[in-house]
């Protein structure tokens, strides 16, 4: 089922309350402002992988919340070991929706943990999934208080980097604001904060093709807050950090291996590369969450690939086809950046920079904050 929201432009990819969730149909964004119904986890698998709801921090919690409806008022005949399993299952299961960002796997396998030790503790399923529940809804407002951290040690980082009176123009990818989050954002919530603190001339945002998150919903976040932004196709971020007009870049991140390889979205190990040929600093923004310790580099990260259509048929897919019927595609919708080509990662923590030239040492920084 779907409905129009009266707020005609509507940040809030996910609106939540117990028992009822409703997510913002990001396809049919900037033009239209419709919410879907999401009833179970099987609503919220192919809300995700249908791309109604994206951006890594925002699928693990669609996803988590999916189940979190899907338990609210479910006749279960069983025990709490059986409730455990039922969740755990249905998590496997949402997982399987896409595979490169590490938040979605990272929230399920938490979640798994916290539902058997709920079951070690309690006979009543009851108890199990209203514990369930209780987690996957700590996880909408700690998004929220990690993106704002996130935001504030960028902001602050990127200000002690600056001479005096100087002002930042900051080029960004894909969508990482509000809508790829529970709000605010990482890459465009640093943006948001430096505007905040008076500090940025101009934000500069890609299209993002094929599926342009960049022109339909990060230039609809900029417009939306009055953020001084202007529009680029991705063939042009070279030559736009030619002519000057760039002092940093800030990306988002799917996943971020232990040496600070990063996955982002197909395009950012280009701007990544321009970035350093052009001696332009280069940001990744993301939670300790997207950190995955368990890969020693970028290079066993999966990295989805997504429909033909998105190439061959106008609007990222959703429109009429314009490519030569025929031909072959090849449409990853990730790279990975590798860490030398990365300055700093901020995070909710603090910024980590590099230990030597071409080295970070992210696990001694994760051991540290945890
Ligand atoms: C805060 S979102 C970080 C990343 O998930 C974002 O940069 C990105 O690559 C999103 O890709 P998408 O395919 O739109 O889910």
């Amino acid at each position: 089922m779907e409905s129009t929201n009266s707020k005609s432009n509507s940040l809030q990819s996910i609106c939540y309350q117990r028992g009822s969730l409703r997510l913002l149909d990001q396809r049919r964004l900037p033009l239209e402002t419709v919410y879907l119904d999401i009833r179970s986890a099987t609503d919220g698998w192919n809300a995700i992988k249908d791309m109604v709801v994206r951006g890594a921090p925002a699928i693990a919690i669609a996803a988590a919340l999916s189940l979190a409806v899907e338990t609210f008022d479910l006749g279960f005949s069983g025990t709490s070991t059986d409730a455990a399993s039922f969740l755990t299952k249905k998590l496997e299961y949402l997982v399987s929706s896409r595979p490169t960002a590490v938040n979605l796997s990272d929230a399920a396998t938490k979640l798994q943990k916290l539902v058997l030790k709920a079951a070690e503790t309690t006979d009543e399923p009851k108890a199990v999934f209203e514990a369930y529940i209780d987690a996957a809804e700590r996880m909408l407002t700690d998004d929220v208080n990690d993106n704002k951290a996130i935001g504030f040690h960028g902001a602050r980082f990127l200000q002690s980097q600056l001479k005096d009176s100087e002002s930042l123009s900051i080029l960004t990818h894909c969508n990482t604001g509000s809508l790829a989050t529970a709000g605010y954002g990482t890459a465009l919530g640093v943006i948001r904060s430096v505007h905040a603190e008076g500090l940025l001339a101009q934000a500069f945002c890609t299209e993002t093709r094929p599926f342009n998150q960049g022109s339909r919903l990060t230039a609809f976040e900029l417009v939306h807050d009055m953020i001084p932004a202007t529009l680029i196709t991705d063939s042009a971020a070279a030559a736009l950090m030619k002519s000057g007009h760039v002092n940093a870049v800030i990306v988002g991140a799917d996943r971020v291996a232990a040496n600070g390889d990063t996955a982002n979205k197909i395009g950012t190990y280009s701007l990544a590369i321009s970035a350093s040929f052009h001696k332009i600093p280069f940001y990744v923004a993301a939670p300790v969450t997207s950190i995955d310790l368990s890969l020693p580099s970028g290079e066993d990260i999966i990295v989805e690939e997504r429909s033909p259509k998105e190439l061959l048929n106008a609007d990222g897919g959703l429109g009429k086809q314009v490519a030569a019927p025929g031909i072959f595609v090849w449409n990853p919708a990730f790279d990975v950046t590798p860490a030398n080509l990365i300055t700093g990662i901020i995070t909710e923590k603090g910024v980590i920079t590099k230990v030597s030239a071409d080295a970070f040492d992210i696990k001694g920084f994760v051991e540290k904050v945890k």
